[in-house]
């Protein structure tokens, strides 16, 4: 039975409307017989859905002695598989073409009540405005392991298999266990029989009936709830019996209140044999029984902390903020350091006392330990953090605890927006116009941000998007909605907290710096900053653009450059520590290799990395400036868990002057003792292909000169450039965020970009060059056939790299008109004139185009 998700979207600027699909999560009364589940298996919902984009539900009937509810994860057999899959609803009737007994009755099931009738909901409208499977939308949304696969197994049965076995077969079963006697367990997966013997069927088959084989199923074991034994005292009066031992023990439990996990009473008492707590048992003191233990991050505890008194500015936001109690949009635009968070923080009290629940989004919590530690130092315990890089336990009990609608605060990145709080009373945004909030590697490409509108009006609750440089599309959403709908805010926190000046800008042209025979890396006014740092007992930040960006080495005799053998981009220098090897990388697909010490080309001895990359930095630094001590914060630095944490404490420790890094340095960091921010070069980011650069230019250098003077001290900002007129470096200079955005909002007005137009980007990619580029010319033209007039249809035309990983890679560029329809032809076409050596992938609304 098919369901049908009509597929066209629609848009006019500033509000975003998703057809409603037409199935939904039907909860009935009653308890059937028959449940229809959505079956963990993408490509064959691909190639059953030929008229238009749908999913498709197989009919499974419930054994008597379980109870299924829709929204259940369930495991049910499907071909020689057992799959999981999504009960969707109860069903009192077949489709035509099957027959009572060809149902069969589900496996098992694996999690119940995962999701409630509006959160369901959401998941379709990200499938129906991603283009992607539903089932793919579900996996994203729920923790992993989930929807993990049993795989049908065969082996020998090694004793009843008799000499020269094969001879007594026919040619598929001979060389099937040909195939199983080379391997060493005599064990191998159906599917991979299948693929490598023609009339493999028949074979095992052949091969069972003659009990020489046996198959079976093999389950990866499924993330499921931890139990553990706690003991619990259950006597009042301590009997006059006990050892001392024994009395200790039950004096600890009294004072801990009646109740610990065995495992923590142990480590208290410092002993790791439980003999005492057993005999405590048998004497009838205590009962131990195992419960679930949930697993959750622990973050260090934090002093309990009480509201700041706000700034009249900061009352005024929250003033309006607490009147909301409907769906709402507000844009916080507060300038570094005026104080969002503590208008978050005193946002969200009163709704816990309410019993409601919050949600925190933000751009990486790595980068972030400061500000959950200042929520839990607010809210304590009620605070929990869910991202990607817990571990697959966290992330299920994390998920569990939040069902039964315990009022609390879940402060997470962008998938945690799939959170399933039962009692949302607000979604925070902070950073909003960070582009982590994206998705861009796999399907879905969901923005968190349109997400989050979406969930807003399903729950009813308001949203804040909070920022010091609001993204165009939010500022264009509130200001254009400001006064013709009552549900937009914009809120302005124009001056930062204690009347503290945003700090001076200054623009370095290192033209000039070169032309007075000045060759290092840094300035002479950023080198007289860095000289009295040490004096006035002060810190500095040094932000150099993106690891990677310029450290290519090329031949100075004769100019050739390292490139990588699989990608079209140069290699970067890697130089990790004294006496290390000298390494070339590529960023794109990890290549390594030994720095040659002369040029490949013309075997020149001045074959060198040039560019300041954070270890160029930070080894001039140490050459120019010895009595600097500076820490490394970069992807290289902190790769292993914590160590975010770690170097940030150390810095505000006073351990290091200087911090030296990339990107990771501009979110949120909020250290009184920093005074300078140096800027080693913001070239890199000026001049990037894409219709974003100048936006994120701004972005970056507004925070991260926002890191500077934000303690009683104030601060500077030294920027080095080689184009100091640029209007961007202009803005940055004067804070004007205004200024930025009228000179930028009319070029993309002009050009149809974003948030005026609307883009989907077309990604094809191939080991085949012509292919790629074949199939890009036919899915243009197609394009071009059905897509109508208010769509520009740009491309087919080769990635700005063109080649990553020894794929060849094409993108079309479809961009809409604004207030153009936005219909997507059917993706079935596309997949027909795609063949299986190219994939294709499309990204709505993309962020990067390159
Ligand atoms: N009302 C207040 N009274 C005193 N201190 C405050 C008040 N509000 C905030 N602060 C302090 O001011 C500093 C800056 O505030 P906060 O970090 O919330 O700013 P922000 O706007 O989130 O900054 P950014 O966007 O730059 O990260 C923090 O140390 C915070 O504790
Ligand atoms: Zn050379
Ligand atoms: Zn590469």
């Amino acid at each position: 039975m098919l369901e049908n998700v009509s597929n066209y979207m629609s848009m006019s600027s500033g509000s975003l409307l998703v057809a409603q699909p037409r199935s939904s999560y039907i909860v009935e009364p009653s308890s059937p017989q028959w449940i229809e589940v959505l079956v963990d298996c993408p490509n064959i919902q691909e190639l059953d859905n030929k008229e238009d984009k749908s999913y498709k539900l197989y009919t499974y009937s419930i054994p008597c002695d379980f109870k299924v509810t829709p929204g259940d994860i369930v495991s049910v057999p499907f071909g020689t598989q057992i799959l999981r899959g999504v009960v969707i609803r109860y069903t009192y009737s077949f489709p035509d073409h099957i027959s009572y007994n060809q149902v069969k009755n589900i496996y098992d099931v694996i999690a119940s009540g995962f999701f409630t009738t509006t959160y369901f909901k959401l998941l379709e409208k990200v499938s129906s405005y991603y283009c992607t499977d539903l089932i793919t939308v579900i996996k994203a949304a729920l923790p992993p392991g989930l929807f993990t696969k049993s795989q049908r197994r065969i082996r020998l049965r090694q004793d009843n298999i008799p000499p020269g076995a094969e001879m007594f077969c026919r040619t598929a079963a001979a060389k099937i266990l040909s195939l199983l006697q080379q391997q060493k367990d005599g064990d191998y997966s159906v599917k991979y029989i299948q693929r490598e013997v023609t009339g493999a069927r028949q074979g095992i088959q052949e091969l069972t009936k003659k009990r020489w084989i046996e198959s079976y199923l093999k389950t990866t074991r499924k993330t499921q709830a931890k139990k553990q034994k706690i003991v619990t005292l259950i006597v009042e009066q301590f009997p006059h019996d006990l050892t001392s031992k024994q009395l200790e023990f039950l004096q600890v439990l009294r004072r801990k209140g009646g109740e610990l996990w065995l495992t923590d009473l142990l480590d208290v008492l410092e002993t790791k044999s439980d003999s005492v707590v057993k005999a405590l048992a048998k004497k009838e003191c205590v009962v131990i029984k195992y419960r679930e233990r949930l697993r959750f991050l622990e973050n260090p505890k934090q002093k309990q902390e009480q509201n700041k008194v706000l700034t009249p500015q900061q009352n005024e936001a929250l003033k309006i903020i607490n009147s909301l109690e409907n769906y709402s949009e507000i844009l916080l635009h507060g300038v570094t350091g005026s104080g969002k968070t503590e208008v978050y923080l005193q946002a969200i009290s009163p709704l816990l006392e309410q019993g409601k629940s919050a949600l925190i989004l933000v751009p990486e919590i790595a980068l972030t330990p400061q500000l959950t530690d200042r929520f839990r130092a607010r809210f304590g315990d009620k605070v929990y953090v869910y991202h990607s890089n817990l571990s697959k336990g966290e992330r299920y009990d994390t998920w569990r605890q939040m069902l039964p609608g315990e009022p609390q605060v879940i402060i997470g990145t962008r998938s945690a927006i799939f959170a399933p709080l039962p009692n949302l009373g607000l979604i925070i945004l902070d950073e909003e116009h960070d582009s982590s909030f994206k998705q861009t590697q796999v399907s879905p490409t969901y923005n968190a941000k349109t997400v989050a509108k979406w969930r807003g009006e399903l729950e009813n609750c308001p949203i804040i998007f909070g920022s010091a440089t609001p993204s165009l599309e939010s500022w264009i959403s509130v200001k254009s909605s400001q006064y013709s709908s009552s549900n937009s805010y914009y809120l302005s926190l124009p001056e930062r907290i204690g009347f503290r000046p945003l700090p001076p800008v200054k623009i370095v042209d290192m033209r000039e710096e070169l032309k007075q025979g000045n060759r290092s890396v840094f300035s002479r006014p950023l080198q007289e900053a860095l000289r009295n740092l040490k004096e006035k007992n002060q810190q500095g930040i040094l932000f150099i653009n993106r690891r990677g960006y310029s450290t290519f080495v090329s031949c100075r005799s004769c100019g050739y450059v390292m490139e990588c053998p699989d990608c079209d981009v140069s290699l970067s220098y890697h130089y990790t520590h004294e006496g290390a090897t000298e390494l070339l990388r590529c960023h794109y697909c990890n290549h390594t290799q030994i720095q040659p010490s002369n040029c490949p080309e013309c075997n020149s001895p001045y074959f060198k990395f040039f560019g300041s990359g954070t270890q160029k930095v930070t080894q001039a630094l140490k050459q120019e400036f010895p009595e600097l001590k500076s820490l490394r914060f970069d992807s290289d630095t902190t790769r292993t868990k914590g160590s975010h944490r770690r170097l940030l404490e150390e810095f505000s420790r006073g351990e290091a002057d200087i911090l030296v890094g990339t990107q990771m340095l501009t979110k949120g960091l909020d250290l009184a003792q920093v005074t300078l921010v140096g800027v080693v070069s913001a070239d890199g980011l000026l001049y990037l292909s894409d219709y974003r650069a100048a936006e994120r230019a701004f972005q970056t250098l507004t925070q991260v000169a926002g890191r500077a003077g934000r303690g009683d001290e104030p601060g500077q900002v030294i920027i080095q450039t080689y184009s100091p007129e640029n209007s961007v470096i202009q803005a940055v200079k004067n804070h004007d965020y205004y200024r930025f955005i009228e000179e930028e909002l009319p070029r993309r007005e002009e050009l149809n970009f974003p948030p005026y137009g609307r883009l989907i980007l077309v990604q094809l990619s191939s080991l085949d060059a012509i292919e790629v580029q074949n199939t890009a010319q036919q899915l243009g033209n197609y394009f071009h056939e059905t897509i109508g007039l208010d769509c520009e249809i740009l491309g087919p035309a080769p990635a700005s790299i063109m080649r990553v990983a020894k794929r060849y890679r094409w993108q079309i560029l479809l961009k809409f008109l604004p207030d153009a329809r936005v219909i997507i032809p059917e993706m079935e076409n596309w997949h027909k004139l795609c063949p299986n050596s190219v994939s294709l992938k499309i990204d709505i609304d993309p962020l990067h185009i390159n």
